[in-house]
């Protein structure tokens, strides 16, 4: 096997993580939007803003069973002293009053039903009692009823006209009793991002197969296609590919024709075979390297000793976005826009490939969607650290945690097993600590922002 690695292996410069994720964003607009079933529509981005189509209620509506009534003829009515209504009529929910309420007069009203005109207030059945006199239905009313009583107006809710949910908003079942009551049958939506998978290395054996000497089989795959289907998007899972440049290069790009997003897990660090290293080396490469951007160091003047080059344009317009990462796990994480398409170069270390999805490839996918750039970013919380985390890094780090509430305050309990190589930490992560680069990790009690995760 040729060995890929040659000059530069180690001239990479690592920038901070905001500043990772600002190029990421900053490189994507959202994408297509497509028409769904309103029944398909939970979970979708919506795809532009939607207005309510008529007043809601659109009519005054009864609030319960009982008589709709004129509440100045109610005034003075309790049970020693009931008021007697002469009841004119019966209106079902769905149906409308063929007369106006008359003083004197009453309707009998289901909830739900139009309140006809001239009554202001409904009272309920239970406040009331049927009697007659001759052909006269008659009722008695033991309670009296304030002006709008048990009717609620027209366009209390919704004006006509006024916004329902805005472009970018995750639909949720209240949404969609929402858009059916408006009459959208059919819902505009941020189409599903498609996500490449491609994994690299000869050491990975298809989930099926027999574990052989010093093999192992490949998870990150299976866990990509997870997190992509849970960030709403469609993954299009790539067979195995070996470490050679020319052919990750063309599979890269035969997937760059379909997918918006291309994800490759594994060689993406200094190791000889580390194909995507390679790959990534050479857009550098073709652009004149780093020499370029020398002059011109940290342009986001964010805090931090991490130098901030600015990213690198190949002849081709290929666009390195950096090659690595002042974070733990997943440093050497890198990125490129190819054809305008994400390329995003997970580490092969399972943890890494991980917390890379979670601080990357999660916020590209929603940006897609229609998701502000800011909006985009992995939601973050404070919590108290259980347990100190005493391992110091030159980085950033992102520690795996429990999440949970004792006496109204919220604390963080690092997993064991949270190395980047290591797995058995992640079905129970709750969240990611971001332990500040330092000397010293953090003392238990510290408050410490944490990644809040799905
Ligand atoms: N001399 C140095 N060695 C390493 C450095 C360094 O700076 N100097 N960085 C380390 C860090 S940090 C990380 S993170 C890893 C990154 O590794 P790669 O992204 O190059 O990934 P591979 O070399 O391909 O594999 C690493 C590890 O992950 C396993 N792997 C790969 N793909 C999968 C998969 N699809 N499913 C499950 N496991 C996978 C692979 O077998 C290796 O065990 O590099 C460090 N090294
Ligand atoms: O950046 Mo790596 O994931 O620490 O081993
Ligand atoms: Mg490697």
């Amino acid at each position: 096997m040729e060995q890929l690695q040659g000059e530069g292996r180690f001239n990479r410069r690592a920038i901070l993580v905001a500043e990772a994720q600002r190029r990421i964003l900053e490189g994507l607009e959202a994408g297509k939007v497509e028409v769904v079933p309103l029944a398909q529509a939970r979970g979708r981005l919506l795809g532009k803003r939607l207005t309510a189509t008529c007043d809601w209620p659109p009519f005054v509506r009864s609030g319960l069973d009982g008589y709709a009534v004129r509440s100045i003829d109610t005034v003075g009515a309790a049970p020693d002293a009931p008021v007697t209504l002469e009841v004119i009529g019966h209106i079902a929910a769905g149906e409308v009053a063929n007369e106006a309420i008359r003083p004197g007069t009453a309707m009998r009203i289901m909830t739900g039903a139009a309140v006809p005109e001239g009554a202001d207030a409904v009272i309920m059945l239970e406040q009331t009692q049927e009697a007659s006199e001759g052909e006269h239905h008659l009722v008695k009313l033991k309670r009296d009823a304030g002006a709008g009583q048990n009717a609620t107006p027209i366009g209390v809710e919704y004006k006509a006209g006024s916004v329902v949910a805005e472009a970018g908003t995750v639909l949720r079942s209240g949404h969609i009793a929402l858009l059916a009551t408006f009459g959208y049958a059919e819902v505009p939506v941020y189409a599903k991002p498609k996500v490449a998978i491609l994994p690299t290395g000869l050491e990975l054996l298809p989930v099926h197969a027999p574990l052989r000497p010093g093999q192992i089989r490949d998870s990150n795959s299976g866990m990509l296609v997870a997190l992509i289907e849970e960030a709403g998007g469609i993954p299009l899972l790539h067979p195995r590919l070996c470490d050679d440049p020319q052919m990750v290069m063309q599979a890269i790009t035969e997937a760059s024709e379909e997918a918006d997003i291309i994800l490759t897990t594994g060689g993406v660090s200094v190791g000889d075979y580390d194909v995507m290293a390679a790959i990534m080396r050479d857009i550098r490469a073709r652009s004149g390297g780093y020499k370029a951007d020398e002059a011109n160091l940290s342009r986001t003047g964010q805090a931090g000793n991490e130098q901030e080059p600015t990213q690198i344009t190949d002849r081709e317009g290929n666009v390195l976005l950096f090659d690595k990462v002042a974070m733990r796990p997943g440093s050497p994480t890198s990125a490129a826009l190819m054809n305008g398409k994400l390329l995003l170069a997970l580490s092969g270390n399972p943890a890494a490939c991980f917390v890379g999805f979670e601080l990357f490839g999660r916020p590209a996918m929603k940006r897609l969607q229609g998701t502000e750039r800011i909006a985009s970013l992995p939601r973050q919380t404070t919590a108290r650290l259980k347990s100190g985390f005493d391992k110091g890094s030159p980085h950033e780090r992102f520690v795996r945690t429990r999440l949970y509430v004792e006496e109204a305050q919220q604390f963080a309990d690092p997993l064991a097993f949270n190395k980047s190589s290591m797995m058995a930490s992640l079905p129970e992560s709750d969240g990611l600590i971001r332990i500040p680069a330092g000397p010293c990790g953090a003392e238990a009690g510290a408050l410490v922002d944490v990644i809040v995760l799905n």
